[in-house]
């Protein structure tokens, strides 16, 4: 639902020199981000260099992941094999595209008002009714635009619906969208092993990779300690790849009640784990909570990869993690309903995968 029949879009707003922001994106006192220090070396993601991940040194690496996974849901990944002209290719088009492209020009692929998961360029607009009224946080907007892109499978990839400017974008797209699903693939099997599962366990759990790539703009903001640039969540498939510029923002919530900034590293990888992931590993591994923080002076840049089930399919704890001492945690959910749950209640933080836990 949009505010007025006008498109309305953050960058023009930010772009209007207003010194404070409309109050549909002031953010509830108790989400507000509080200013953030640069992470100290202790609170920081895990970093766990690929390289090691050699047949011989397979113990450690497969170690660093489970602890990793353990207590942060997420770590960055160096040495995974996509090249560092293809990462800055990636930020250079998205960039490009919401710095350089008329917004006529722009507008030309426009999400369609409303719909969930629409393709193309938009911001936030669920608001008010769609939502359940008793979290304030959902009804806030986001101080962001996107570009979401729908790649994998391949009968959803059309990049004709995607931006033509920069020339190079629908390519430089293309091959992101297929490293990252390898990548992807790589991982879940990492993160199978690291559990004692077949390596071939998550991905199979997920079925067919249902892939989306949202490329995120967030406007420099006037006022950056009311707003968020992305409220408060957890992915909702399985695994999330995110790749940002050199701004910062993004952060993650560690131990259930600490705010961490996520260090910008310009060739590492952000691997984010997401609800399925959660549900898979009966709640050995935690989805990560994350959001992102405005700031007053520079425009940034993030480009998200989510990997996600067909909605037809049924994710349920892997048996192979239950026994007496560990008893299945979650009930079985198709993922279609439980992207309708999302779309229906808001992201607010892990409720819906909270809706699915045997005991609450
Ligand atoms: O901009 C970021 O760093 C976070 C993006 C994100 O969490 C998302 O698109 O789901
Ligand atoms: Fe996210």
């Amino acid at each position: 639902m949009q505010l007025t029949g006008e498109p309305i879009r953050v960058q023009p707003l930010s772009q209007s020199g207003q010194t404070r922001v409309p109050p549909q994106y002031i953010q509830p006192i108790q989400h507000r981000p509080v200013p953030n220090n640069l992470p100290d070396s202790e609170s920081t993601v895990p970093l766990i260099n690929l390289f090691n991940f050699d047949p011989k040194r397979r113990n450690p690496t497969r170690e660093s992941i489970a602890a990793a996974c353990r207590e942060w849901g997420a770590f960055h990944v160096t040495n995974h094999g996509v090249s560092s002209t293809l990462l800055d290719a990636v930020r250079q088009v998205g960039l490009t595209f919401f710095n350089d492209c008329p917004m006529p020009e722009k507008l030309r692929y426009a999400c369609v008002d409303g719909a969930a998961a629409s393709e193309g360029y938009g911001t936030k607009m669920l608001v008010g009714s769609e939502q359940e009224e008793n979290d304030a946080a959902s009804e806030v907007l986001d101080w962001r635009d996107f570009f979401d892109h729908k790649t994998f499978p391949l009968s959803r990839r059309n990049p004709n619906k995607w931006p033509e400017f920069p020339s190079d974008y629908r390519e430089v797209m293309v091959n992101y969208s297929d490293e990252m699903k390898v990548l992807a693939q790589k991982l879940l099997g990492l993160i199978s092993e690291s559990l004692g599962l077949r390596r071939s366990y998550i991905e199979d759990a997920v079925g067919e990779i249902y892939q989306n790539i949202t490329v995120s703009y967030y406007p420099p903001c006037p006022q950056p300690e009311l707003t968020l640039g992305l409220q408060s969540h957890s992915d909702i498939g399985a695994i999330t790849l995110l790749i940002q510029d050199d701004v910062g923002g993004l952060q993650v919530l560690n131990s259930g009640d600490k705010w961490v900034t996520v260090q910008p590293l310009s060739d590492a990888i952000l691997v984010l784990l997401a609800d399925q992931t959660e549900i898979i590993t009966n709640g050995k591994y935690r989805s990560c909570v994350h959001r992102a923080a405005t700031n007053p002076d520079r425009a940034r840049l993030s480009v998200a990869t989510f990997h996600d089930p067909a909605k037809t399919v049924r994710i349920s704890p892997a048996s192979e993690l239950i026994n007496e001492s560990s008893p299945a945690k979650f009930r079985e959910v198709v993922y279609g309903d439980y992207i309708s749950s999302w779309y229906s209640k808001g992201p607010g933080g892990k409720r819906n995968i909270d809706a699915l836990l045997l005991e609450p």
